[in-house]
């Protein structure tokens, strides 16, 4: 098969993570007898200094031309970083949102699970992680607050900034299938996830989500409020299968749920729409305290590469291949440093990458 697959490294620590992803898929496509095509492009504080935006309209068109994109992750420290003397508009976030929205990637699939050889990295107590866990949270990817009309103006001679939080059905109702088909391949629980007791697109969220559970009866339907969701992901992360929820509350719950698996360096990402196409992505942001150290985990950079194989090529074995070398590497002690416990045999970014990219073995 053909891989044509958009590459955009991105900033801070995204470009020593998605060398070793492609690493890995590099190695895989050998393996299987694959051809895999890379296209370069540049996103985020990269175009910033190149373009003087952080997404050109051409960059949009040849990322439409591709099968995919594997993306590292963009932006950089606030305080420091000249992208952010720019207005806001023009800032690397600015890139990653347009993208988004432009491909239509409303589905954001984010899989937390807490695997056997790391949970002496998790923070959580061993009574609560002795039994593991393994859940995915569908986070909408393309509206609310981040999409929403955003000012900051004097009112009154007072600074007044407006954020809008706006849901129509139709974006709900799709991402919400999304999580019903998703449930029933998995343990078939979906805990949809809002805050109704006060905003009106919560509201409207249940609503939605209650009409598209009467084509799923297989499927066990839940709702939880944010705060008390957050809550119990510490509390008992066993008890979800798949968490449904809108953009803010999907991006804060699931870099929660990725420190639980040991480090947000694990945790990675698909962003889906009703084709074939996606972009693949760690969860988390471009690190830049550590960037350029050589440190940086890429193993959630590997493991969205896996998912761009099974998503959007539907090759589940080679998919299978990568994550079943990536928990062999684990099990062999191999640590970055922030999975790093007693007894553990600690590596950089580059040797990770190598050790994961020659385990894979074909089944
Ligand atoms: N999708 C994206 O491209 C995202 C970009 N960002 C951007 O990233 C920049 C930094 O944001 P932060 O709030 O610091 O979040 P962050 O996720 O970059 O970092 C938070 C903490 O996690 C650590 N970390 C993150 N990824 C790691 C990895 N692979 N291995 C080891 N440690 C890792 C960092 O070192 C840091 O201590 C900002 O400019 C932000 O806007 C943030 C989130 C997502
Ligand atoms: C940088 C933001 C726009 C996105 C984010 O934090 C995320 O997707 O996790
Ligand atoms: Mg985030």
């Amino acid at each position: 098969m053909d891989w044509k697959i958009g590459v955009i490294k991105g900033d801070g620590i995204g470009p020593e993570i998605v060398e070793e992803a492609m690493k890995v898929l590099d190695a895989v496509a050998r393996l299987y007898g694959h051809n895999c095509q890379y296209r370069q492009l540049l996103m985020g504080g990269a175009s910033i200094d190149v373009h003087g935006e952080p997404l050109t309209d051409q960059m949009v068109e040849e990322a439409k031309a591709c099968d995919a994109i594997l993306m590292g992750s963009i932006g950089g420290d606030p305080a420091v970083s000249p992208w952010y003397r720019l207005e806001p508009s023009k800032r690397p976030e600015a890139g990653l949102l347009k993208l988004r929205k432009e491909l239509g990637l409303f589905a954001n699939l984010r899989p937390a699970v807490l695997y056997d050889t790391l949970k002496e990295a998790c923070p959580l107590k061993e009574s609560i992680t002795e039994d593991g866990f393994d859940m995915m949270i569908v986070r909408e990817l393309t509206g609310g607050l981040y999409f929403g009309e955003r000012y900051t103006k004097e009112v009154d001679g007072v600074r007044t900034a407006v954020d809008t939080l706006t849901y129509q059905e139709e974006e709900i109702r799709r991402v919400a299938k999304k999580a019903f088909e998703i449930a029933r391949a998995r343990k078939g629980k979906v805990t949809s996830v809002d805050k109704a007791n006060v905003l009106d697109t919560s509201r409207l969220w249940r609503s939605v989500t209650e009409e598209i559970r009467t084509s799923y009866a297989d499927v066990e339907l839940e709702h939880m409020l944010v705060d008390n969701c957050s809550m119990q992901l510490v509390k008992n992360p066993r008890q979800f299968d798949v968490i449904l929820t809108e953009n803010m509350f999907g991006d804060i719950l699931s870099d929660e749920a990725s420190m639980i698996t040991g480090s947000i360096g694990m945790l990675p990402s698909a962003s889906l729409k009703e084709s074939d196409f996606g972009l693949y992505e760690p969860s988390g942001g471009s690190a830049p305290d550590i960037a350029g150290k050589g440190i940086a985990n890429p193993i959630a950079a590997i493991l969205s590469a896996a998912m761009l194989l099974r998503f959007t090529f539907h090759l589940e074995e080679e998919a299978d291949c990568v994550e079943e070398s990536v928990r062999n590497v684990l099990k062999l002690g191999y640590r970055t440093a922030d999975i790093m416990t007693d007894g553990k045999k600690q590596v950089g970014t580059r040797e990770m990458g190598s050790l994961i990219a020659e385990g894979l073995r074909k089944k």
